[in-house]
């Protein structure tokens, strides 16, 4: 092992064990709770533990709970919403600088220029509600912009219940494995000592990640979106990705901020759209180096940006084995998923 090896290596174990101290740490009544669900080896934590039908590590369950106590949501909230790895970052960026856009003056460095978006759009579970914290968000400058992967039955109520908004972004579900896989893997490798990736495959299609299964994921945000349209936007990381124009000015309007044509004439339309590219990101010297939500390293979450790039890593069976329960778990609800498109 080479010197850098075994720095990489030493970093990643500290992270590890102050994983596992925040798990020790957690309140006695969560202990009890989780004790008695139902749990399965999980993927970057010890195990995964099914929650309000959701599979959730333990210390998102804490934040969890805090956050359906103790959250109480504005008319002018704006929440990312999100299965892991679909474009979180990319639409946390895009959102940020959409509502933000009369604010950044020329004259001044852009905040995305010199943070990682999941800085300045916090995670609900990462980073609002941990360790038994409740936060005083009364002050935040408006609109307020959250990031969760939590699935929409357990939004806080006042979340649900107010004008607030919900952009919801979801991918192909093997390139979301994939780009899972790989991530904790490279991130976390010490979470998946002993577990393949057609292990981890077959877990996935058993519904077992974090936050799914995932077609339940997908489902809860999709019928709201279709029940309250003006509540939630529903999006798709290869529709953004192909007519990136065409959905960012959706976005704005489902937000109440159009673009106006000057606007468009003007390129600011296009300048936000070059600025949260995966190109211009990935580049950043914020985007580099450090951790972001639950110690993951922020240059990971830039890596191909493909759109089935699953082709590298899957033989024909998995792809058919996950498109047809993708097919079955979805059918009827009039979202579809095709995994070769
Ligand atoms: N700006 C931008 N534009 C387009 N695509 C982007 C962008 N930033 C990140 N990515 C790609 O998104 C994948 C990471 O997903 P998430 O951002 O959802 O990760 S996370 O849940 O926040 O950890 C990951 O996909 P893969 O490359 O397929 O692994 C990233 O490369």
């Amino acid at each position: 092992m080479t010197p850098t090896n075994v720095t990489h290596f030493e970093e990643i174990r500290k992270r590890v064990e102050v994983i596992m101290e925040e798990e020790d740490k957690l309140s006695q009544e969560c202990k009890d709770l989780i004790l008695s669900l139902p749990r399965e080896k999980g993927w970057r934590t010890r195990y995964l533990y099914l929650f309000q039908g959701f599979w959730c590590p333990p210390t998102e369950i804490e934040a969890i709970i805090n956050f359906q106590k103790h959250f109480q949501a504005k008319d002018s909230d704006v929440v990312v919403a999100t299965i892991p790895k679909s474009g979180t970052t990319w639409l946390k960026a895009l959102t940020f600088a959409i509502v933000n856009r009369h604010c950044v003056t020329p004259s001044m460095t852009h905040p995305l220029l010199t943070f990682n978006p999941h800085e300045l759009v916090p995670f609900f579970e990462y980073n609002v509600y941990v360790n038994g914290q409740i936060p005083d968000l009364s002050n935040m400058i408006e609109p307020r912009l959250f990031g969760t992967h939590i699935p929409f039955p357990s939004l806080a109520k006042s979340i649900k219940e107010s004008n607030s908004r919900i952009i919801f972004i979801c991918r192909n579900p093997l390139d979301t494995f994939v780009s899972a896989w790989i991530f904790l893997n490279k991130s976390m490798p010490e979470y998946l000592p002993e577990l393949t990736l057609e292990e981890a495959f077959d877990m996935y299609c058993n519904g077992i990640i974090a936050f799914g299964p995932t077609w339940n994921h997908m489902l809860g945000y999709w019928k709201e979106s279709i029940s309250r349209p003006k509540k939630v936007l529903f999006l798709k990381y290869e529709e953004l990705k192909k007519h990136v124009n065409f959905n960012v000015k959706r976005i704005a309007e489902f937000l109440g901020c159009p673009f106006t044509q000057e606007e468009e004439n003007n390129g600011v339309l296009e300048g936000i759209i070059k600025l949260c590219s995966f190109e211009k990101m990935k580049e950043l010297e914020v985007n580099k180096s450090g951790t972001f939500g639950r110690h993951f390293e922020k240059k990971h979450l830039f890596r191909k940006a493909e759109i089935g790039d699953w082709v590298n890593y899957f033989s024909p069976s998995m792809a058919k084995k996950l498109s047809q329960i993708m097919e079955e778990k979805l059918s009827g609800s009039g979202l579809s998923f095709n995994v070769y498109s």
